[in-house]
C-alpha cells in the first residue's frame, strides 16, 4: 500500500488555508494542538465547537452541525479519553461513548461532502503480546490488553469504518494511530489521567508540600512509548497532506523508557528530592508497546521533541496554567 490509494481522490490540504476544517475535540490535549498548528500554518476558517455547545454523541445535533457547516476537512480528536485506571473502571463509557461520537462524526461528515477525514486511534488497538516494534498488520491478531479492550474495540471500529467507507464509497477518511502522548492541555486528574501527568501533579504537590515519598502504581517494569502532543499535530498535518490509503499508519517516537525511568526523569524535572515508593496493587497494564512507524517515516516525517524537553515544556506549561 503507499501513500496513495488510487481508488479515492486525494485533495491538497495545506493548498487551501481558507478551506473550512472541523477539529472535533479541540479544547483537549490533541485537538489543541492541532488547532496551534493549523493557527500557525495560516488556516483561517477552522470550525470548533465545545463539548457544552455540541454534544458529538447525539446523532441529530451532529447531523445538523454538519448540514449547516459542511466542513471540507474533518480531523476527529474528541473521544472519551483517560489511563488504565479510568479504562478498566468505566469500560461502558469507554466503549459506547467512542463508538457514539465517531459513528456520528464519520457518518455526518460524508454525508455532507467532507472531502477528507483523519480519525485517531491509540496503540492499545493491538493486541497485549504483538511483536515489537509493533506494525500496522498485527491489528487482530491476538487478544487485546485486557484493562482496555472495550477502548480498544471502538477504536479498532472507528479504523474499520473509515476503511468501509473508503472501500464502498471512495471517499478519503484515513486513520493515524498515536502512542502514548503528553503535553499542554493534558488531563491532571490524580486518578483518571495518563501517567505521565498523574506522576507531574503527584511529584509537584509533594515537592510544594515538602512529602518524603510519591506512591506510583505498579512495579515499574512496563515499557512505554511517548511522543508530545506538538509532534503529534504536525504529523496529523502531515498525514491530511500527503497520506491517502486504506491502511491505519502508526504515529510514535521510535524511543520507550520504562515507567521507572519516567518516573525518575520525572522527579528531577520537577525537583523532588525524596523517594519513590511502588504500589504493586496496581495494574501495570500492557508490558510494552513500542510501535514500528517506519511507514509514516518512509514518506517523510520524523518527530522532533526529546522526552526531557518534552517534561520540561510541559511542566513550565502546568506551572503556569493547572497549578495557580
Ligand atoms: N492522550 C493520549 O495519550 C492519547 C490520545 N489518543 C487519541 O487522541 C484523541 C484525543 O485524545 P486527548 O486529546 O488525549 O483527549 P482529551 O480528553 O484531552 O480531549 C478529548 C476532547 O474530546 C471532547 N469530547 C469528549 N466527549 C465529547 C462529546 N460527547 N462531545 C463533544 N466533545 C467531546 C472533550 O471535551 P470535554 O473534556 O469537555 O468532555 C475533549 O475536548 C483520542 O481519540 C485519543 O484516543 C491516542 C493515543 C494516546
Ligand atoms: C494511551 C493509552 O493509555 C492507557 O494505557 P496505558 O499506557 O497503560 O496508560 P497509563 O498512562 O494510564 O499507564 C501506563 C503505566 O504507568 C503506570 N503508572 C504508574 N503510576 C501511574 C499513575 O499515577 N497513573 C497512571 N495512569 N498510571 C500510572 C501504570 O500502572 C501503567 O503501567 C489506556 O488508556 C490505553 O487505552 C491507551 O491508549
Amino acid at each position: 500500500m503507499g501513500s496513495q490509494d488510487n481508488n479515492v481522490a486525494s485533495n491538497s490540504f495545506l493548498a487551501y488555508k481558507s478551506a473550512k476544517v472541523f477539529v472535533a475535540g479541540h479544547r483537549g490535549l490533541v485537538g489543541s494542538a492541532i488547532v496551534r498548528k493549523l493557527t500557525q500554518l495560516g488556516f483561517t476558517n477552522l470550525v470548533l465547537r465545545a463539548h457544552a455547545e455540541l454534544d458529538l454523541t447525539q446523532q441529530s445535533d451532529v447531523e445538523a452541525f454538519f448540514a449547516t457547516e459542511k466542513p471540507e476537512f474533518v480531523i476527529v480528536a474528541a473521544a472519551k479519553v483517560g489511563g488504565i485506571h479510568a479504562n478498566n473502571t468505566y469500560p461502558a463509557d469507554f466503549i459506547s461513548i467512542n463508538l457514539q461520537i465517531q459513528t456520528n462524526v464519520i457518518d455526518s461528515a460524508y454525508r455532507h461532502g467532507s472531502k477528507k477525514l483523519l480519525f485517531l486511534g491509540s496503540s492499545c488497538i493491538y493486541p497485549k503480546f504483538a511483536p515489537q516494534p509493533i506494525p500496522e498488520d498485527a491489528l487482530l491478531t491476538g487478544p487485546l490488553e485486557p484493562t482496555n479492550e472495550w477502548y480498544a474495540i471502538a477504536k479498532i471500529a472507528g479504523i474499520k469504518m473509515c476503511q468501509a467507507y473508503r472501500i464502498q464509497h471512495k471517499w478519503d477518511a484515513i486513520s493515524g494511530m498515536p502512542t502514548n502522548l503528553y503535553g499542554p492541555h493534558d488531563n491532571f486528574h490524580p486518578e483518571n489521567s495518563h501517567v505521565l501527568p498523574a506522576l507531574m501533579r503527584r511529584f509537584h504537590e509533594a515537592k510544594i508540600n515538602g512529602a518524603k515519598e510519591v506512591v506510583v502504581w505498579g512495579t515499574g517494569s512496563p515499557l512505554r512509548e511517548f511522543l508530545h502532543v506538538d509532534d503529534l499535530a504536525d504529523a496529523v498535518v502531515f498525514m491530511m497532506e500527503k497520506y491517502s490509503g486504506l491502511e491505519h499508519l502508526n504515529i510514535g517516537s521510535g524511543k520507550e523508557v520504562t515507567i521507572k525511568e519516567l518516573a525518575e526523569l520525572m522527579k528531577e524535572v520537577v525537583g523532588f528530592e525524596g523517594d519513590l515508593v511502588w504500589d504493586a496493587t496496581k495494574p501495570d497494564g500492557t508490558p510494552r508497546k513500542l510501535m514500528d512507524s517506519s511507514k509514516l517515516a518512509s514518506l517523510g516525517w520524523t518527530p522532533k521533541v526529546s522526552l526531557k524537553d518534552g517534561l520540561v515544556d510541559t511542566y513550565k506549561w502546568y506551572l503556569e496554567n493547572v497549578n495557580l
